[in-house]
C-alpha cells in the first residue's frame, strides 16, 4: 500500500516556468507544420512540443475540454517563479465553430515561451527540449486558387436568400461565410504565414494551433483573475479609389445598416456575459482601421461574480451575432442550411488557458486551415436585411487580403 503515493507521485508532470532572455517570439518556433501561437505585437505565447491533446466535438464540447483541462492541472508539480497570466501551465485552444460537425483541439506544448509587458519566460511541461534546432523558414513559390466547398457564386447566392428571409421578418442578423482553397507547390511553413500575418498586421493577435493559422482583430474574451474583457467588431468598410481613409471612417459611424450589424453584436456578447459579472460598460463604437478593412469596434469590461473559467464563459458567449446572428439559433440554423459546409475551427474561439483558468480567445477569423501544401481559407459578413449581395461578395474578398498575401509572401 505505500508504494501506491509514491507512484502516484512518480506520473505527476513536473511544471517549471523561469524568466527568459527576451527575444522575437514567432522566431522561436522550431517546426514548420506544428506552430502554437498567440501573439500580438510581439507578446503572447508560443509553444512546441506535445505534453498532452484532448480532442472533443459536440454541444458540450467547452465543458469537456474545461473539465479536461482542470484534472489535467490538478496533477501537475508546478514551480512558477513568475506567476503571471500564461505562465505556468497552459494549454493552447481552437474550438469548432458548430455543435456538429468538428473537432475541437487543446494543446499543451512541452515548452511555451511567453512575454507580457516586456517580461519574458519559459516554461517546461514534462521533458521539453527548450533550445530546439529551428528549421529554416521556407516559402511557396507558387500559390494556386480553386473553389472551397462554398465557391463565391453560390455565396452571393446564399446571400441574397439569407437577405431574402430577413426582409421576411424570420430573424435580423446572420453571418454568413464562403471558403477558398489555395495550393502551393511545397509543404507550407505555418510559420512563414504567421510572421508574414504578425508583421502586416501588429494590431491583430497572430494564431496557430493544430494547423489553423491567422490573425484576428477580434476578442471574444480575455480573463485576468476577476476582470474580463472583449472586442466586439461587427460593421465593415475597405479601402476605395478615391475615397480618403477619414472620409470612410465617418460614413462607417454614420452608417445605419453597419451600426445595426454592430448593435446586435454587442448586444449579444453583453446578455450573455451580463449573468456572470457584477460590473459591466461598454465604450463604442469606434473605428479600428487595419490595413485591408476598418471595423466598428467595441469594447466591453466587467468583473466577474466568481471564479467562473475561461472556457465556461466561452461556452456562454459563442458564438456571438459577430459570427452567428439574432436570434442565435435561427441563425446558426441558417448558417447550416445556406453554407452547407463545415466551418471547421474558423469562426470559433482560439487562444489559450493557464492554470488558474486565465486566458484569452479570440474568434477564429482572417485565417486558413493548413493541411500539408493546402490552405483552405474562410471570410464572412454580417448579413441584415439591407445587406446589398454584391457588396457583401466584395467585403468577403477584402476580409481574405491578409491571408493570401501571407500565403503570397507579398
Ligand atoms: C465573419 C468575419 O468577420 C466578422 C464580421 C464583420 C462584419 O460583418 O462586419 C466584422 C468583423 C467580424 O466580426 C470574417 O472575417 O470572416
Amino acid at each position: 500500500m505505500t508504494s501506491a503515493p509514491t507512484s502516484r507521485a512518480r506520473q505527476r508532470i513536473r511544471v517549471r516556468s523561469r524568466q527568459d532572455a527576451a527575444g522575437d517570439l514567432l522566431g522561436l518556433l522550431p517546426d514548420p507544420e506544428h506552430a502554437l501561437a498567440w501573439v500580438r505585437d510581439g507578446s503572447g505565447l508560443v509553444g512546441w512540443g506535445e505534453a498532452a491533446r484532448l480532442e472533443v466535438s459536440g454541444p458540450d464540447r467547452f465543458a469537456q475540454a474545461d473539465k479536461w483541462w482542470r484534472e489535467f492541472c490538478a496533477h501537475l508539480d508546478v514551480d512558477d517563479e513568475l506567476g503571471v497570466p500564461g505562465s505556468g501551465p497552459v494549454a493552447f485552444i481552437s474550438m469548432a465553430f458548430a455543435d456538429s460537425p468538428g473537432d475541437s483541439v487543446l494543446i499543451v506544448p512541452e515548452v511555451v515561451v511567453g512575454r507580457r509587458n516586456g517580461q519574458q519566460w519559459i516554461t517546461t511541461i514534462g521533458a521539453g527540449d527548450t533550445d530546439p534546432e529551428v528549421a529554416p523558414l521556407s516559402r511557396p513559390s507558387t500559390v494556386r486558387y480553386a473553389n472551397g466547398q462554398l465557391p463565391v457564386t453560390q455565396y452571393r447566392e446564399a446571400v441574397r436568400k439569407a437577405v431574402a428571409r430577413m426582409r421576411g421578418g424570420e430573424l435580423d442578423k446572420v453571418v454568413l461565410a464562403h471558403d477558398l482553397v489555395a495550393v502551393t507547390d511545397r509543404r507550407l511553413d505555418q510559420r512563414f504565414v504567421l510572421q508574414g500575418l504578425a508583421r502586416r498586421y501588429p494590431e491583430c493577435w497572430a494564431y496557430a494551433v493544430d494547423g489553423l493559422v491567422g490573425a484576428t482583430p477580434e476578442l471574444l474574451l480575455r480573463r485576468t483573475g476577476a476582470v474580463v474583457d472583449s472586442r466586439v467588431l461587427a460593421g465593415t468598410t475597405w479601402p476605395h479609389d478615391g475615397v480618403s481613409d477619414e472620409e470612410l471612417a465617418a460614413a462607417l459611424m454614420s452608417s445605419e445598416k453597419n451600426l445595426e450589424e454592430h448593435d446586435y453584436a454587442i448586444t449579444s456578447l453583453a446578455e450573455t456575459l451580463r449573468p456572470f459579472c457584477t460590473t459591466m460598460s461598454v465604450e463604442g463604437p469606434s473605428v479600428l482601421r487595419l490595413p485591408n478593412v476598418s471595423h466598428l469596434s467595441s469594447d466591453v469590461i466587467g468583473t466577474l461574480s466568481s471564479s467562473v473559467s475561461l472556457l465556461h464563459l466561452g461556452e456562454a458567449v459563442h458564438p456571438t451575432a459577430a459570427v452567428g446572428g439574432t436570434p442565435r439559433l435561427d441563425a446558426t440554423t441558417l448558417i447550416g442550411q445556406l453554407e452547407g459546409m463545415d466551418r471547421g475551427r474558423y469562426a470559433g474561439p482560439v487562444g489559450w488557458i493557464d492554470g488558474n483558468g486565465d486566458g484569452e480567445l479570440g474568434i477564429a477569423l482572417r485565417c486558413a486551415q493548413i493541411t500539408g501544401s493546402t490552405a483552405r481559407l474562410f471570410a464572412g459578413c454580417g448579413l441584415v436585411a439591407d445587406s446589398d449581395p454584391d457588396i457583401e461578395v466584395q467585403e468577403a474578398h477584402a476580409k481574405m487580403r491578409p491571408m493570401r498575401e501571407a500565403l503570397e509572401g507579398l
